[in-house]
């Protein structure tokens, strides 16, 4: 066993909407070791975002306890990085000062270096001082995780970054996402709708219930490190998860298999 990294203990969250008060999240307990690769899949709506958000510190549990390194989660720090569907990169700034933007308490010199060797990791060397307007989806997308990687967060959280992008991008992110993780041993927490990508990527597999979301199980992945997609074992683990959602209800189009 690694060490516990993130602890979610009996977490509860609701929003009011309308005047009412809308469940949400129900009694969440999940704890993640320093290194995993944890991907969560449910249905449109159940939560999943508004869990990372509440790791993230941007939303605020009801009940419970959200801990990071035992101390309890009390709004963003540097010690975790979001990625979004939508890349946020800033307009009007080069790639460049966008990546540089989450660099404090640096000389020029050493911004311009940590962006370098991050912009180089994520193969945008060249277009360091292009605008985002200039760039493809996968290459915004590659910015954004050059952008979060630099302030070198222990924990990245991920809220459906490939989801916009099409098919063959995809796959070489979620390879390179892969790569990253071995080079920066970062805790990873992923949110998609794509079940292959889930099973290619993660170490778990949080399978959440529809509205109010709540975790219906947890699959570990023992597929190694290097995952065939066409193998037998790959599709049964496909197969596992799909079967969760027709145990709810019919097929629903947002998940891909
Ligand atoms: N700030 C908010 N105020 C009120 N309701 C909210 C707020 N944020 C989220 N919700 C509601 O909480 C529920 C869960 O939202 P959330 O975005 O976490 O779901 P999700 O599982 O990530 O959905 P999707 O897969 O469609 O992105 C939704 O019904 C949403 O409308």
């Amino acid at each position: 066993m690694g060490k516990k990294k993130l602890i979610i203990h009996d977490v509860n969250k609701s929003f009011v909407v309308n005047g009412q008060s809308v469940d949400v999240l129900k009694d969440i307990n999940l704890e993640i070791e320093e290194g995993e690769f944890v991907v969560i899949v449910g249905h449109s709506g159940c939560g999943k975002s508004t869990l990372l958000k509440m790791i993230a510190g941007l939303e605020k549990n009801d009940t419970g306890i959200l801990s990071v390194d035992g101390k309890e989660v009390d709004g963003p720090g540097m010690d975790r990085g979001m990625i979004f569907q939508e890349h946020r990169l800033f307009p009007w700034m080069s790639i460049e000062k966008n990546v540089q933007l989450g660099l404090k308490g640096l000389s020029k010199e050493e911004k311009r270096k940590l962006s370098d060797q991050y912009l180089e990791l994520v193969k945008l060397s060249e277009f360091k001082k292009a605008y985002p307007s200039q760039l493809s989806g996968g290459m915004s997308q590659r910015a954004a995780i050059a952008r979060s990687l630099v302030s070198q967060p222990e924990i990245l959280l991920l809220d459906e970054p490939f989801g916009a992008l099409d098919a063959l991008t995809k796959i070489e992110l979620q390879e390179e996402m892969l790569k990253i993780r071995e080079r920066f041993h970062n805790t990873m927490i992923m949110v998609t709708h794509d079940i292959e990508e889930a099973v290619f990527l993660a170490d778990r597999i949080v399978v959440m219930s529809a509205r109010p979301g709540r975790i219906k199980d947890v699959i570990k992945v023992e597929l190694g490190k290097y995952r065939d997609r066409g193998s037998t074992d790959f599709t049964h683990y496909k197969k596992k998860i799909f079967d969760y959602f027709f145990e709810e209800k019919t097929v629903t189009p947002e998940y891909n298999i």
